[in-house]
């Protein structure tokens, strides 16, 4: 039998809920026309099928009046088919509202509503949505949050920074591994973190310009995440870059020397900035680099920031401190005071070693402490020492203890060095030196320049005083005498680089040289006396071209056999699938020399590493290998002491390069020193930072848990294949773990956002981490990946899915019986300047009501519930909901109150995690206020008001429901 339409009557479209309540115009046997006034929109329906749900209140709702005046519904008269509600007004008088004048706003997005009013969604719609809000309940409790998605193998030290770094609010850290350790990994793992988290939203990212593609690249590929390259092409077009761009990846030299785009970049809301290669920023106590400068504006304005250097060092203490004094002003006020707290570090180092072996300091030792200890610090050591303490509160009074320490006497949280000496699984470097003859002509050149009036001249050439110029003597001699012949044909280290390339032709050499000139012309020469063709690589190309010539050097198959660069080269690049570094010449400084070889010695290095330094004999070259190789040890190993000890036998080390000094007496005094110096390192700093860097215990249960999660892909493939069926993305299995995905017409667009799929073809993902990593073809799905996260958004964002009718088939329950199935989800009201999502994750609260209002829930699972629960026919249900009206108003009635009382219980976790992140912040903040007057007093108390100010916001977090099922029982098969 069709509906009764009467003109007038309220009616809703159970294919457009968005339209809003309609008004029926006309009617006839055949069509019915609705006017929608939300939009004006006018829609014509067949009588008989038309998808329209009469509206009707009920007791207890409260209904308003197109002028805006509410009544709260007591009573109801049907005035010739057309229904008048009767109640009371706001102010307690008794009106009468014919459902012709209702507002025409009601909304019918909530659950109760919709349900009451028979808009109903598929069951599977409603089984999607309770995952997901499960899931991202559970997620955002997850520990693990943020370290499942990246495409990454699991490593320890990485695994650790992640998880210690990631979870902070505006983390700004120095994260110095050395080289090759995987920063760049590091710091997207932060970054995709802190994403993921909402702690950030945007990021700013400044590099060296050489290293922006190989940034782009390793941010797509492993982390999957939409960053805008602003180059000169991006420049060209977009004349305000940094305006609405999520991620920013720029040159840092380019952004420095742009004074007005610095000005933009300032003006913008980053949350977090990342600086690679940050021993570049020069800094002492009279004076800073333009790129210093440009990012300590930065800086000061950006609330997180990550610093990557493999070399903190390499400019000597004062660049080191310049490196913390951008990342912790308070923590660091000045020189003076850094110098004067390191000296006090290998005490603390040697207290730490204690506490981790269990021991207490002995009264000597804390009596050399107790001048530093603050009293709360005091009091954990007196915890410690109590006997009457138990096990429990030592092992969190020690932790605690050792917190302290490092981050208030030792070199803070804000530093962390892994060493490839902690790190297993490093392939071992093999130095190969070859003494060459000097030929006369370069003998003649150096002896020119070695005169005190041409030493000029030969800066201007190099860029360096003299002696160094001496150690690339082929360029003195292309100047002092160019009509000789070229360099190249007289030069033995090139010949004798034709006979090593020959005598491995299957094998790939990286040529490393300290200028652009010499790469070029060596492979000029090379091309001329073999006919061999390099790749080449230096500043003066474009970046592009750049690129290409690392990538053919890099290909397998058709790649070339050389690659040879100049100094660029040396830095940040990835060229670990070599295992050949020649070094043409040996750089200036002993950490360049470092830089140059990272280039090989980095993760991912599968041989022994072959370092070849062909160099001439009884020259400066000679002299400085032997001081970098004999005295340094530099080629064997990295080598921290290497800058500071290059410092203090500069003079020396100068008198040897120009043959004034024997090379023996200055070895004699700078292999001990050397020795020393390592030992000071180990026991002092070095040691700290060991301990604040990688905490083994912590990264092998992370390695853990997330080795067992890829070991389980079921509960994922389930969630993401009933939400592909719910969104219409095609899937098909390639194998039990790869998937290939296809969209299709009726796709949703949001779906596909930020995830890198062909729309004509499809694409494949994996669900396994190992052939993720050998497979950049595949995505890798995990819970993290962008597919994943929009379904959920598509789920959340939206009504669909939150109000259903569905049998359960159950032969204990007598037919006819109902359950009312709710999710309810704790939300407070958004607040200027609060993140308040960040602090109240989406907790949610299930109920199972029976028809006495008994709940159920925690006796009867949700997905043991769904597997006896069968579709209902829309009919059916609706004659189901209508009959059972009043029982299931008061079923939501009675929800409602059980709900309330579990409120104050779930604020109060709300606030026990908010306070877990914002109190040992404060109680650090207060902490070092007492030892260092830098910190301000305005900077705690905004802190102790954000805490303020969320305890209150979270006290008002109020249950929302988000989705309801009513299951009515039945003991037959129907479907
Ligand atoms: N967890 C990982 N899984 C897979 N590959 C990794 C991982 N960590 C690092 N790598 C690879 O190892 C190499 C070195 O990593 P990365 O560039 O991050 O090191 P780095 O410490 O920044 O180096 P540098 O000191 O030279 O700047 C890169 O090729 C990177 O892709």
């Amino acid at each position: 039998m069709s509906p009764q339409f009467v003109p007038g009557q309220r009616w809703i479209s159970d294919a457009e809920v968005e339209l809003g309540l309609g008004t029926i115009l006309q009617c006839d046997n055949r069509a019915v026309t609705v006017l929608f006034p939300s939009n004006g929109d006018t829609r014509v329906y067949s009588t008989r099928s038309a998808p329209l749900t009469r509206v009707m209140f009920s007791e207890g709702d409260v209904i308003t009046h197109h002028e805006g005046w509410q009544l709260t519904v007591d009573d109801n008269k049907d005035l010739d088919g057309l229904t008048v509600y009767i109640g009371e007004d706001e102010h307690g008088e008794w009106r009468e509202l014919p459902e012709t004048q209702l507002s025409h706003e009601l909304s019918f997005q909530g659950p109760r509503e919709r349900l009451l009013t028979g808009q109903l969604d598929r069951n599977n719609h409603f089984y999607l949505r309770m995952l997901t809000r499960q899931q991202q309940a559970q997620q955002v409790a997850d520990p693990l949050r943020g370290l499942r998605g990246p495409r990454v193998g699991l490593i320890p030290h990485q695994l650790y920074i992640a998880h210690e770094v990631g979870k902070r609010l505006s983390p700004r850290v120095l994260l110095a591994d050395e080289v090759g350790l995987g920063k760049t990994i590091e710091a997207g793992m932060i970054l995709h973190q802190q994403l993921l988290t909402g702690r950030a939203k945007r990021a700013l990212i400044l590099v060296p310009e050489s290293l922006t593609h190989q940034w782009l690249v390793e941010l797509l590929r492993r982390f999957g995440l939409p960053v805008t390259l602003i180059d000169e092409a991006y420049l060209k077009n977009t004349p305000l870059p940094f305006e609405d761009t999520q991620i920013a990846l720029a040159s840092i030299d380019w952004l420095a020397n742009s004074p007005g785009h610095q000005l933009l970049a300032g003006e913008e809301a980053w949350d977090l900035l990342i600086i690679d290669e940050a021993h570049h920023l020069k800094w002492s106590p009279e004076s800073s680099s333009t790129t210093y400068q440009c990012v300590e504006a930065l800086a000061h304005q950006i609330p997180g920031l990550l610093l990557l250097t493999a070399t903190p060092e390499q400019a000597g203490d004062a660049g080191f401190f310049g490196q913390l004094r951008l990342l912790d002003p308070q923590r660091y006020p000045s020189l003076e005071a850094f110098r004067e707290e390191e000296s006090h570090y290998r005490d603390i180092a040697t207290i730490l070693a204690q506490l981790e072996q269990g021991e207490l300091p002995d009264a000597d030792q804390q009596a050399t402490l107790a001048p530093l200890l603050d009293s709360d610090t005091q009091a954990l050591l007196t915890l410690l020492a109590n006997p009457e303490s138990d096990e429990e509160q030592k092992a969190s009074a020690r932790q605690q203890l050792m917190e302290q320490l490092i981050d208030r006497y030792g070199t803070g949280r804000v530093l962390f060095r892994n060493r490839r000496a902690s790190v297993a699984g490093f392939p071992e470097r093999l130095p190969h030196t070859y003494a060459l003859p000097m030929p006369d002509l370069y003998d003649e050149a150096l002896e020119h320049f070695a005169e005190p009036e041409h030493q000029d001249q030969a800066e201007i050439l190099t860029g360096q005083t003299w002696p160094w110029p001496a150690l690339t003597p082929e360029r003195l001699f292309s100047q002092h005498l160019p009509e000789a012949e070229r360099w190249w044909q007289l030069d033995p280290r090139v010949e004798w680089l034709q006979k090593t390339l020959k005598s491995a032709p299957q094998d790939k050499f990286l040529v490393i040289c300290q200028h652009a000139e010499t790469a070029l012309e060596l492979a000029e020469g090379l091309r001329v006396r073999s006919g061999l063709l390099a790749a080449v690589f230096h500043e003066d190309m474009a970046l592009i071209e750049r690129d290409r010539a690392a990538a053919w050097f890099a290909d397998d198959e058709d790649g070339a056999q050389l690659l040879i660069c100049s100094e660029i080269g040396s830095e940040g690049r990835n060229f670990q699938f070599a295992h050949h570094l020649v070094l043409f010449d040996l750089p200036p400084h002993p950490d360049l020399l470092e830089q140059r070889i990272g280039r090989l010695d980095r993760i991912g290095q599968q041989h022994t590493i072959e370092i070849h330094v062909p160099y001439l004999e009884d020259s400066a070259q000679s002299a400085w290998l032997e001081f970098c190789h004999a005295g340094l040890d530099q080629l064997r190993a990295p080598r921290p002491v290497g800058g500071p000890l290059f410092e203090q036998f500069e003079d020396d080390l100068e008198g040897w390069l120009n043959g004034e000094l024997s090379g023996e007496e200055v070895l004699a005094e700078l292999i001990p020193a050397r020795q020393e110096a390592e030992d000071a390192l180990e026991a002092g700093r070095h040691r700290l930072l060991e301990l604040a860097s990688h905490r083994p215990e912590v990264s092998e249960s992370l390695v853990a848990q997330l080795e067992a999660e890829d070991a389980d892909d079921s509960a994922l493939q389930d969630y993401l294949e009933r939400a592909l069926d719910v969104y219409r993305l095609n899937n098909e299995n390639l194998d039990e773990h790869t998937w290939h995905l296809r969209p299709s017409n009726e796709t949703e667009g949001t779906l596909l956002t930020d995830v890198h799929i062909d729309y004509e073809e499809g694409s494949s993902g994996t669900f396994l981490r190992d052939k993720a990593l050998v497979r950049d073809d595949l995505m890798y799905l995990t819970w993290e990946h962008p597919l994943v996260r929009n379904c959920m958004d598509a789920v959340t964002g939206s009504g669909r899915g939150n109000s259903c009718v569905a049998l359960l088939k159950n032969k204990a329950l007598p037919a006819g019986t109902l359950l009312l199935e709710l999710l309810f989800v704790l939300e407070g009201a958004p607040q200027e300047g609060l993140d308040l999502p960040r602090h109240l994750p989406p907790q949610t609260l299930r109920l199972l009501l029976d028809a006495n209002g008994n709940n159920l829930g925690p006796k009867v699972s949700f997905k043991g519930l769904s597997k006896q629960v069968v579709k209902m026919k829309k009919g059916m249900a609706r004659q189901v909901v209508k009959l059972r009206q009043d029982s299931l108003r008061q079923l939501f009635d009675q929800a409602e109150q059980q709900a309330q009382a579990y409120l104050p219980s779930m604020i109060e976790q709300a606030q026990e995690r908010m306070q877990n992140t914002l109190d040992p912040e404060l109680t650090r903040l207060r902490a070092l206020a007492k030892r260092n007057p830098a910190v301000r007093e305005a900077e705690i108390e905004q802190l102790a008001s954000l805490r303020e100010r969320l305890g209150d916001a979270l006290n008002h977090a109020q249950l929302r429901l988000d989705a309801a099922r009513l299951l009515v029982s039945t003991s037959d098969d129907v479907r």
